[in-house]
C-alpha cells in the first residue's frame, strides 16, 4: 500500500505539472501535521505553518491542557493530548510531520521519536539541551530521511540574508575576527537563583511529571518559575542566555562564513555560578578553523551576554559608535559590518549593500516536505551550530580553563571531568537511545 510520505511526494511531483487538478482531486495532498506545544513559541510556529494552504493540522499536544484554546479553535476537531507519544501512536500514518516547540530539555526526547516514526520535523532551537542530543538528532534525521528545520526563523530573514549576501560577496574582505553579542541575562528571567523554598501547588490541567519528562524529579515551583517560560536559566532544562540567543545571532555568522567545523578550543569567563542557574553575564572565547572567507587559518569568534558587549578597537567603525544592544560584529580585511539582531546590515566605512529579499522560514520547510527538498538549516547544520553554542556553556563551568575539542571522538581532549556535561542522565523511563 502507498504510504502518506510517497504518496505527498507524488503528488508534489504532479502538483507542479497540473496544481489545479491536483488539489481538485486530491485535497488529502496536504501536509497533515501535529503541533507539540501549543502556547508560547508553539502557538507562533503553529499559526504561520497553518497560514500555508497546503498545511492541515490533524492532532496537538500540550502537557497543560488550560493553554490549548488557541489550537482548539483552530482545528476543533482535531484530538488534543497530553503525551505527544499517545497522539504519535493514535493518529499513526495520518500524520507527516511535526513541530516541537517544547522547553528545550524535552527536544531530543521527543525529535527523536518524531523522527524514527519517519515524520518531518520543525524544531525549536536551541536544536537541544546537551551536545551528546544535537549530534543524536542529526544522525536520526539521515537515518529517518526527513525533512528537518532549525527553528531560527531568522535564518531566512531579509537582513540576516543581506548581511550573507554581503559578506560572501567581499563587501568587508576576508574576515579576521567576529564578535557576538546578546543583552538578555542569565537569572533575569527565572527571577530565582536558588529553588523556590515553598513551591506552590501545581494547576489540575498541568501533567508535571510529563512537563518534567527528562529531567530530574524536582515539584512544580509555581507559575513562570519553571513553566511556562522560567525553564529557560535552570541548568536542567535550558542553557541561560547563551543557549536560548546563541543559535539565532551565530547563525548568520557560521551561514555567512560557511563555519562547518567543530570549534578546536573555547574558554568562557562569567559573573559567577551555582549548580542551578546559569551565570548573569557571560563571555565565552571560541577558535574554529577559518574558511574560504576567512583572512587566517583561524577564526577567534566571541560571545558575550546579560549586557556585555565588545570593544570596537580594531574594527572599522569611528570612534564613538554605538552597538546595537544584540547583534554580530564581523571584521574584514578592508571593512567591518554591523549586524543587529534583528536589524538591517550596516558596513563600515560606509559601503551600499545589495538588499536580499526574505523568505518564509516556516512555508520554506513545509514547501520542503512536500517537495522532499532538504532547506539548508536542517539538523546537518543545526546540530553542528547548537553543538558549538552548547559547548561554550562547558566552558562556563570551568572558568577560565581553555577546553580542547576533539569533535570526531566527542570528547574535551585536555579536560576529562569535563566530558561528563556532554551529555545527562536520564529520568528512569526517560532514557535517550543513542542512534546507531
Ligand atoms: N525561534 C524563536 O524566536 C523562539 C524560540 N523559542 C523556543 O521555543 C521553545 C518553547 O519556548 P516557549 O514557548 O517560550 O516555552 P513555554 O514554556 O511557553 O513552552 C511552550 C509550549 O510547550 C508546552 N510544553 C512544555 N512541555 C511539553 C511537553 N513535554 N509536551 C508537549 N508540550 C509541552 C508548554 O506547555 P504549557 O502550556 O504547559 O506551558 C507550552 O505550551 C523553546 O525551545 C525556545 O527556545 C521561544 C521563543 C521564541
Ligand atoms: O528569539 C527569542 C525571543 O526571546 C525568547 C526569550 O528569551 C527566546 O527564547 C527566543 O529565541
Amino acid at each position: 500500500m502507498l504510504d502518506r510520505r510517497t504518496f505527498l511526494k507524488t503528488a508534489a511531483v504532479a502538483s507542479v505539472a497540473a496544481p489545479a487538478i491536483v488539489r481538485g482531486q486530491n485535497l488529502n495532498s496536504k501536509l497533515q501535521l501535529v503541533g507539540i506545544g501549543c502556547e508560547g513559541k508553539g502557538w507562533s510556529d503553529i499559526n504561520a505553518m497553518a497560514s500555508h494552504d497546503q498545511t492541515a493540522f490533524v492532532g496537538f499536544c500540550d502537557v497543560d491542557l488550560s493553554r490549548t484554546e488557541k489550537v482548539r479553535k483552530l482545528n476543533p476537531d482535531a484530538p488534543v493530548k497530553q503525551d505527544f507519544r499517545e497522539l504519535l501512536e493514535d493518529l499513526g500514518d495520518k500524520v507527516d510531520a511535526a513541530t516541537v516547540s517544547t522547553p528545550d530539555h524535552m527536544h531530543a526526547f521527543i525529535g527523536l521519536d518524531v523522527m524514527r516514526r519517519g515524520k518531518h520535523i520543525y524544531c525549536q532551537k536551541p536544536l537541544t539541551h546537551n551536545v551528546w542530543e544535537a549530534r543524536q538528532m542529526a544522525k536520526q534525521a539521515k537515518k529517518s530521511d526527513v525533512i528537518t528545520r532549525l527553528g531560527n526563523q531568522i535564518h531566512s530573514h531579509e537582513f540576516y540574508r543581506t548581511a550573507v549576501h554581503a559578506i560572501q560577496g567581499g563587501s568587508i574582505g576576508k574576515v579576521n575576527r567576529v564578535h557576538s553579542w546578546c543583552a538578555a541575562t542569565g537569572h533575569g528571567k527565572s527571577f530565582h537563583i536558588s529553588r523556590p523554598k515553598a513551591p506552590e501547588a501545581k494547576p489540575e490541567t498541568l501533567a508535571w511529571n510529563l512537563w518534567l519528562g527528562v529531567a530530574p524529579e524536582r515539584p512544580y515551583g509555581g507559575w513562570n518559575v519553571y513553566h511556562p517560560w522560567g525553564w529557560r536559566d535552570w541548568q536542567d532544562f535550558g542553557n541561560g542566555a547563551l543557549g536560548d540567543f546563541g543559535c539565532h545571532i551565530l547563525d548568520p555568522v557560521f551561514t555567512a562564513l560557511k563555519i562547518d567545523k567543530a570549534p578546536m578550543d573555547f574558554k568562557a569567563d562569567h559573573t559567577g555560578m551555582n549548580d542551578e542557574v546559569w551565570p548573569a553575564q557571560t563571555t565565552v572565547d571560541y577558535t574554529f578553523p577559518g574558511t574560504e572567507f576567512t583572512a587566517g587559518e583561524q577564526l577567534q569568534i566571541t560571545w558575550y551576554d546579560g549586557g556585555r558587549l565588545p570593544a570596537t578597537r580594531g574594527s572599522h567603525l569611528p570612534a564613538g559608535e554605538g552597538l546595537p544592544r544584540s547583534g554580530s560584529l564581523f571584521i574584514g580585511e578592508k571593512g567591518s559590518l554591523v549586524l543587529p539582531h534583528v536589524g538591517a546590515p550596516k558596513v563600515y566605512p560606509d559601503a551600499k549593500i545589495e538588499k536580499v529579499e526574505g523568505k518564509d522560514h516556516y512555508h520554506g520547510w513545509v514547501d520542503g516536505c512536500l517537495s522532499a527538498e532538504q532547506p539548508s538549516d536542517g539538523f546537518a547544520y543545526g546540530g553542528p551550530l547548537t553543538e558549538a553554542v552548547l559547548l561554550g556553556n562547558i566552558a562556563a563551568r570551568y572558568r577560565g580553563t581553555k577546553l580542547t575539542w576533539d569533535p570526531e571522538a566527542m570528547k574535551i581532549t585536555n579536560h576529562e571531568d569535563a566530558n561528563q556535561w556532554l551529555r545527562r542522565d536520564y529520568r528512569d523511563g526517560w532514557n535517550i537511545e543513542a542512534v546507531s
